[in-house]
């Protein structure tokens, strides 16, 4: 009887240890296959990790936290997740390794609102819809061949822009001069002609880039409904969508009439547009998703919108740049100056000799990329640098950051485009620590019409003119503060003096 008792309990005891070493092997080996979280900053209840932002911009903000909490972290705002990614390693695991399961852009309340139900490029989710999209943009309007062809209606509106401003005798604001040109460049390249409404259109444009960057309550706390109907955030994106949609009808109806006065040509015969290759897929239903009237609002307002304020902002920033660095301005000037020599203007073909211009754009891109934070979502659960993301985790590479990190950059704060001549980066997404136009599946597709204009408008405002601060201001006093949008601009416009270097040519 003893005997069995004894058996029994170190039968019992042998199980328990066996379970305890089972529990532990298995405990220990879960830790090792699942890996833990981000770090990220400390939170408050309800708010999250909002606090840490107060009176910062939001990519400066997180590019602080960053020093703290790594390359890899997650932020709570809110009710959400974001994983920022801020160095060279994390950006290439998100946008290159990884690429197809971060390729899912996050669903906010602007897209589902302004962006037609996010049925435009930018905020439409991965998948064949998108591609078709894709696919259509390159084919009908930002190809080579097309980028090529649209080469006159630059030559022609910067032209327009150089003798408007050759006119002024009092300071010129620059700022709003780039986007009418910037704005006219791709109406006619898209729509076939200067849009009528081109005053209202861009402002409407600039209210929806800056509500693009904020931070709105009915995003941040999906669940909290009362906080919707209390926040007047859902009233000022209708409002703003009512504005495009006004806009977008009308453009629709002249090119529905034009096509029913060219119904019966081929196709080959008459000149079409993006808008009229979109009206005639939907009614020949040739696509694998059919296209609705809203989706292809949703295109032009893509081309509109992002054709008008990343171009001009750039040259803007360019143009500030130089305004602070009369040596670098004095250099490029002399650059194209020499590359007009036995011609009588600057054409889209001859910016390709102007080297260090080319640079002087780089260099302009990597302190200043209009677009600070490239917004993303993660698909499915993984593991990146070692932590975990969950599905449906917002992320954002910071790309602001990553431009000016000095582990990558020499004197990372300061513009000096000789950087670019001894380093070949470009913009094509393959550089990690250079992510102006973003990378892999959703790389800007614009980025080749928005350096054509950029490049072009730049070589003629130096070229034609001199330029100086207006009352006697110096070049260090201008301010450079940021605006807090997706896009991000000068806070201030850009308002300059002219004087002209040479005589500007009467015809194209
Ligand atoms: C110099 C000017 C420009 C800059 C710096 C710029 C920058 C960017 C960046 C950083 C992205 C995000 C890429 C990513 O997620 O990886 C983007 C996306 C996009 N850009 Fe641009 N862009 C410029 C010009 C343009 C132009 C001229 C157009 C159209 C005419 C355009 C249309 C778009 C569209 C439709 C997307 C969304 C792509 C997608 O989600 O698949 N951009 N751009």
């Amino acid at each position: 009887m003893e005997h069995l008792l004894l058996a029994s309990i170190a039968m019992v005891v042998a199980t328990m240890l066996f379970l305890i070493m089972f529990i532990k092997k298995e405990f220990s080996k879960s830790e090792s296959q699942y890996p833990r979280p981000p770090p990220g900053p400390w939170r408050l209840p309800i708010i999250g990790c909002m606090h840490h932002f107060a009176g910062q911009i939001h990519f400066r903000a997180f590019r602080h936290l960053s020093l703290t909490y790594g390359p890899l972290m997650l932020v709570r705002i809110g009710q959400v997740n974001f994983a920022v990614a801020s160095s060279r390693e994390a950006a290439q695991e998100i946008l290159k390794n990884q690429d197809p399961n971060f390729a899912a852009r996050p669903e906010l309340v602007v897209g589902q609102i302004v962006c037609y139900g996010c049925s435009d490029v930018a905020f439409s989710p991965y998948g064949p819809y998108w591609k078709q999209l894709r696919n259509i943009f390159h084919a009908e309007l930002l190809g080579t061949e097309h980028i090529q062809s649209s080469a006159s209606i630059r030559e022609e509106e910067t032209l327009n822009l150089i003798r408007d401003i050759s006119t002024a005798t009092q300071p010129i604001n620059l700022s709003e001069k780039l986007r009418r040109m910037s704005n006219a460049i791709i109406s006619r390249a898209a729509i076939g002609s200067r849009s009528k409404h081109q005053e209202t259109l861009i402002l409407v444009a600039r209210e929806f880039t800056d509500v693009l960057g904020r931070v709105y309550a009915v995003d941040m706390f999906p669940s909290l409904k009362l906080l919707h109907v209390l926040s007047c955030a859902k009233f000022k994106l209708h409002r703003i969508r009512r504005r495009f949609d006004k806009i977008f009808d009308d453009i629709i109806k002249e090119h529905e009439v034009k096509a029913k006065m060219n119904k019966g040509r081929q196709v080959a015969e008459v000149k079409e547009d993006i808008i009229d290759a979109l009206l005639r897929l939907k009614d020949e239903s040739e696509l694998q998703v059919p296209m609705t009237m809203d989706g292809i609002k949703a295109v032009i307002l893509d081309m509109l919108v992002g054709g008008t304020e990343n171009s001009s902002i750039v040259i803007e920033w360019a143009m500030s740049e130089l305004m602070k660095n009369p040596k670098i301005m004095e250099k490029a000037q002399t650059e194209v100056m020499e590359e007009l020599k036995g011609k009588n203007r600057i054409r889209e073909t001859d910016v390709v000799e102007l080297n260090y211009l080319k640079s002087i754009v780089k260099e302009t891109l990597r302190l200043h990329p209009p677009a600070t934070l490239i917004p993303r979502m993660c698909r499915k659960t993984c593991d990146v640098l070692g932590y975990e993301i969950e599905a449906g985790t917002r992320v954002l590479v910071n790309a602001w950051a990553i431009n000016r990190d000095p582990q990558y950059w020499e004197e990372a704060e300061s513009f000096r485009p000789e950087r670019f001549e001894s380093k070949p980066i470009d913009f094509k997404g393959g550089n990690f620590e250079y992510l102006p136009f973003g990378a892999g599946r959703r790389i800007c597709p614009g980025m080749e019409f928005g350096l054509a204009t950029v490049h072009l408008s730049l070589a003629q405002l130096l070229l034609y003119f001199d330029w100086k601060l207006p009352d006697g201001r110096k070049p260090r006093e201008l301010d450079m503060s940021e605006t807090y949008g997706l896009t991000v601009a000068r806070k201030t416009e850009l308002k300059l003096l002219a004087t002209p270097r040479i005589p500007i040519p009467s015809t194209v």
